[in-house]
């Protein structure tokens, strides 16, 4: 029989209404639930994020891939990934939709071990590996996924050999900005740090010269962007920090015609980073 919902004596004899068993002696212990260990891994989302994974070093775990997309053009991507030995799962649609975190999976998700991030130091040897010299990209407490795969994207465009972002207030390595970073971010060597003002010193000391983007400098075009260079971009919202701003060897400005003070910064930085890039491998 049903026991009534307003059933005070039972109630009081601690018994438990819904399933009419005495809570005191049916429940089960409280155990300490063991922790489960942090996942080291992440979602790459999309076409060109996946490929440029494949393309790269990066450790993946598996693929998985909407029923029905093999014809439609992923060829390159089942045969990268049989050549590494990497399982791919076809599934649902559904499944997809359900666990995407840009909300554009494309019908593919990766499943890949965690980002490294990079010293400075490592970016400098990278660029001695290559025999140039080092370009570095300084963002400060950038906030918009999107503006910093943008980024991401166009320094890998133009030789960038590393770029260093600050560990608090600012964007990270999520999938949107990976995604927007069409998996140039694959490619990128990315470092955090806690404070820039004393990052930028430092590279100072090994000989790098630090130009702050900034409406108000010179204008790019009669800069010279040659030798160990970090360019600094700042913020969507403040721009580049006073502190920061002190520890610029000059400040680097894209002239401005129309109504607006100033352009997106990703945009800046792609124009700037182009420049740079147009100096240092001696194109005219
Ligand atoms: C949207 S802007 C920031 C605007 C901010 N309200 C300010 O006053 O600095 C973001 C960043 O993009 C870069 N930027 C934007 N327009 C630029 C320009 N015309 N010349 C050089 N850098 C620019 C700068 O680094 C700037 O800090």
């Amino acid at each position: 029989m049903k026991a009534k919902r307003n059933d005070k004596n039972a109630k009081e004899q601690g018994k438990d209404l819904r399933r009419g068993k005495d809570k005191s002696t049916d429940l089960p212990e409280k155990t300490d639930k063991p922790e489960r260990p942090p996942r080291d891994v992440r979602q790459i989302e999309g076409k060109n994020p996946v490929l440029e994974a494949l393309r790269s070093d990066v450790t993946i775990e598996k693929i998985m891939v909407a029923k029905g997309r093999r014809e439609t053009g992923n060829t390159e991507i089942f045969d990268l990934a049989k050549e590494r030995n990497i399982k791919i799962q076809m599934v649902d649609r559904k499944k997809l939709d359900y666990s995407t975190k840009t909300g554009n999976h494309q019908g593919i998700i990766a499943v890949a071990t965690n980002f490294s991030y990079y010293e400075p130091e490592q970016m400098i040897q990278k660029a001695k590996d290559l025999g140039e010299d080092p370009f570095i990209v300084v963002l400060d407490q950038l906030t918009d996924p999107h503006n910093f795969g943008a980024i991401i994207r166009s320094a890998d465009a133009c030789g960038v050999h590393g770029i260093i972002i600050t560990k608090n207030r600012s964007v990270d390595l999520t999938p949107i900005a990976v995604k927007a970073s069409a998996g140039a971010a694959e490619h990128m060597m990315i470092g955090k740090v806690t404070n820039l003002a004393q990052t930028l010193q430092d590279l100072k000391e090994k000989g790098f010269w630090i130009g702050g983007a900034d409406m108000s400098g010179e204008a790019y075009y009669n800069t010279n962007l040659k030798g160990p260079l970090a360019i600094v971009i700042g913020s969507e919202g403040k721009g580049i920090g006073r502190l920061v701003k002190e520890n610029c060897d000059f400040t680097i400005s894209i002239p401005m015609y129309g109504n607006m003070e100033s352009l997106n910064a990703s945009v800046a930085a792609g124009v700037l980073f182009c420049e740079a890039a147009r100096q240092r491998k001696g194109e005219r």
